[in-house]
């Protein structure tokens, strides 16, 4: 591992990993992913997470950093081009403040009011910024989730500037291009589904 400049420990349907690489890709670093098999975790995982042992890790300089949040800021503070975070300090809280409330909460209809609020294209303003990164999941993940457990959570008609908000987002090259296709999402999550529903019934 040594050496090499930027490595992230990764798993292809990882929303939280993708989230890093949308942000690596945006500001053109040049990175390998080391694809983790979650179902036997690697030494490597094992050793550079040994706190939550998941992914992502990113490793630079062989120096490793864990959490899909810290890393994205250690990105954008590491690598200037294409900021992420705003410069501001007052906004920079507030966006803080937003990706650590949609982490933790069910947030649809405050975002609702902060976009129409601020008729804003991204929530990153002209451009996405880290609150549209942290959001990704719910463009194709969701989509996926919904689709293989048969219920709907985004209605667009009930979340209007949201579902404007996606069909942006999904259009953007950077997320298209580096993004799992909704198809293999789908399998995926029904597989997940059946084996919970199995493990249900045995209890
Ligand atoms: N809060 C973490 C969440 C990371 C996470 O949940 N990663 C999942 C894959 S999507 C994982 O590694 N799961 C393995 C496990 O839970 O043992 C982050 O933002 O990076």
């Amino acid at each position: 591992m040594e050496g090499q400049e930027v490595k992230l420990l990764g798993a292809r349907f990882s929303i939280f990993a993708h989230r890093v690489e949308w942000v690596l890709k945006l500001k053109g670093i040049e990175y390998e992913v080391v694809e983790e098999d979650l179902t036997n975790k690697s030494p490597l995982l094992l050793n550079y997470n040994p706190i939550y042992k998941k992914v992502p890790v990113l490793l630079h300089h062989g120096n490793p950093i864990a959490e899909s949040l810290v890393i994205i800021e250690y990105i954008d503070d590491t690598w200037k081009q294409n900021p992420i975070f705003p410069q501001d300090p007052y906004e920079r809280a507030t966006v803080r403040f937003w990706a650590k409330f949609v982490e933790e909460k069910d947030a649809l209809q405050a975002l609702e009011g902060e976009l129409m609020k601020g008729k804003k294209k991204f929530f990153g303003g002209d451009m996405i910024g880290v609150l549209d990164i942290v959001l990704g999941w719910i463009t194709i993940w969701l989509g996926a989730v919904e689709e293989a457990a048969c219920f709907k959570v985004l209605d667009p008609c009930k979340y209007p500037c949201i579902g404007k908000w996606v069909e942006r987002f999904v259009e953007l090259p950077v997320i298209r291009a580096n993004s799992p296709p909704k198809d293999q999402l789908v399998p995926f999550f029904q597989k997940f589904r059946e084996l919970g529903l199995a493990s249900a019934a045995k209890k």
